[in-house]
């Protein structure tokens, strides 16, 4: 639980999911969210209230979104996921009545700030994109799943514990890359990221609907649901230890963390048919190595906690967590732009960028992803020109980190209690 007080909104309510005792839940942040969002069992956009209960079926980005935000404010998400005009263009059809209350939200979308001028850009050159570079990423995320097996199938025939387990690492890189297509319209690609013991359906709340949307603040469920072992929020309340022993503990939150949220999600709901995926990798084991009962849950355990670790690592490490970057705590900057806000909160790696596998495989590209996340990686490559341009026209500098900074930085930023004023000036920054 986020113990902190701080808020960097301070007119702003304070959570309702975190006022609970209870464990949170991707469902106990929805529920929280229809509390506070002034949304009346509707769908709030800006400040009009709509009804899409009839439509949801129709959406061409798939029923889950809307069925699951039903009842709360999905301006952010609306705006991030429809580059064209034509989501916008259907709205008077479902509009209800005007909401009662202000947003509840630290965010603006004005039509002369960042994020819309971008928008505006980037929907104009989108047409000069060539079609097929989406196949780029497939053929990356399905290159690396089907190693993945037939690693998993040659360990498992010869016995051997060493290439079973070799086999989580490309394993791993394929989940990861499943991350590219659970942002889009339904495929069954997202999938991949269910092999291991995670659920693409939670994390459409937990990563799609909650960090993507507030990043780093106490809204983001990739904050909280690693706190008290893991506290990045920076608030004199962290204790000595999780300030200083981090380094050394983290290793070991990584790995147990899929294993934590596959038994939840089982004690919880119980097995259901789309948790399948999950079955696949032991499934393999199972009839590669002869119906070996011991080897199959052995290796499979193994697997798992190669993949969490992994995974984990280069989740915490990869584009958020450093002291340069705003967290909840911190004075955030006068503009509320969305997109800037997102600027100060997100960085890129310099080593990775320039590689689509690279970048699919380790969270890459990770800023224009976080602002426009329904587009492919393989198309975001194509953007950078005019991002570059935008920032520049808005005076914004967003430059790429070492990668070692930030894995450094993670663990300065787990001991930082100070909170800074954002933008950081030039002569602020550790890069
Ligand atoms: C929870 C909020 C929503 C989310 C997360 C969401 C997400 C998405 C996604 C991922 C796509 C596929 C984009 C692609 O293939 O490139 C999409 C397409 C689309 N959505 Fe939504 N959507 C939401 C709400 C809405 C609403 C409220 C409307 C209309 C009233 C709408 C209308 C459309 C339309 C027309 C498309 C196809 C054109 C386009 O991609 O812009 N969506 N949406």
């Amino acid at each position: 639980m986020v113990q902190t007080k701080l808020r960097s909104w301070p007119e702003l309510k304070d959570p309702e999911y975190l006022k609970t005792n209870s464990f949170v839940t991707v469902e106990s942040w929805i529920e929280g969210k229809q509390v506070d969002d002034g949304a009346e069992k509707l769908w709030r956009i800006h400040d009009k209230l709509y009804d899409f209960t009839e439509w949801i079926q129709k959406h061409p980005g798939g029923e889950t979104f809307l069925r699951v935000s039903k009842g709360t404010d999905i301006t952010e998400l609306f705006e991030a996921h429809h580059v064209s005009v034509a989501a916008e263009n259907l709205l008077p059809r479902f509009y209800v009545r005007e909401a009662q209350t202000p947003r509840n939200s630290p965010y603006t979308f004005k039509d002369d700030g960042f994020f819309r001028v971008l928008k505006r850009k980037i929907r104009e050159e989108l047409p000069s994109v060539p079609k097929t570079v989406r196949l780029k990423s497939v053929l990356i995320a399905d290159s690396v799943v089907a190693t993945a097996l037939v690693l998993l199938v040659i360990g498992s025939i010869m016995k051997s514990y060493l290439v079973g387990l070799a086999a989580g690492v490309p394993l791993t890189l394929g989940v990861i890359a499943a991350h590219n297509f659970f942002h889009q319209k339904p495929n069954w690609r997202r999938f991949y990221f269910d092999l291991t013991f995670l659920s693409h359906r939670e994390w459409i709340v937990s990563h799609v609907m909650s960090h993507h949307i507030y990043p780093n603040t106490k809204m983001d469920l990739e904050i909280v649901m690693f706190s008290p072992f893991l506290q990045w929020l920076p608030t004199p309340e962290k204790s000595w230890i999780s300030r200083h022993l981090s380094l050394i503990y983290a290793p070991v939150v990584y790995g147990f963390l899929f294993f934590a949220q596959g038994i939840v999600r089982f004690l919880r709901k119980g097995f259901q048919s789309h948790d399948l995926a999950n079955l696949v990798v032991p499934g393999v084991i199972l009839v590669a190595s002869s119906w070996d009962i011991m080897f199959t849950l052995k290796l499979w355990v193994g697997v798992i906690w190669v993949a969490s670790s992994i995974f984990s690592f280069i989740g915490t490490t990869a584009a958020h967590h450093a002291p340069d970057l705003f967290h909840e705590g911190d004075v955030p900057r006068e503009d509320r732009d969305w997109g800037l806000q997102q600027l100060d909160a997100v960085v890129d790696r310099k080593e990775i960028s320039g590689s689509l596998p690279l970048t699919l495989f380790t969270f890459g590209d990770h800023t224009l992803h976080h602002l426009f996340p329904a587009l492919d990686h393989a198309v975001l490559e194509h953007l950078h020109p005019t991002f570059e341009k935008v920032c520049a026209q808005f005076n914004v500098h967003h430059e790429a980190t070492p990668y070692w900074t930030l894995i450094k930085g993670q663990f300065q930023q787990l001991a930082r209690t100070t909170p800074r004023v954002f933008p950081l000036k030039a002569a602020e920054k550790q890069r």
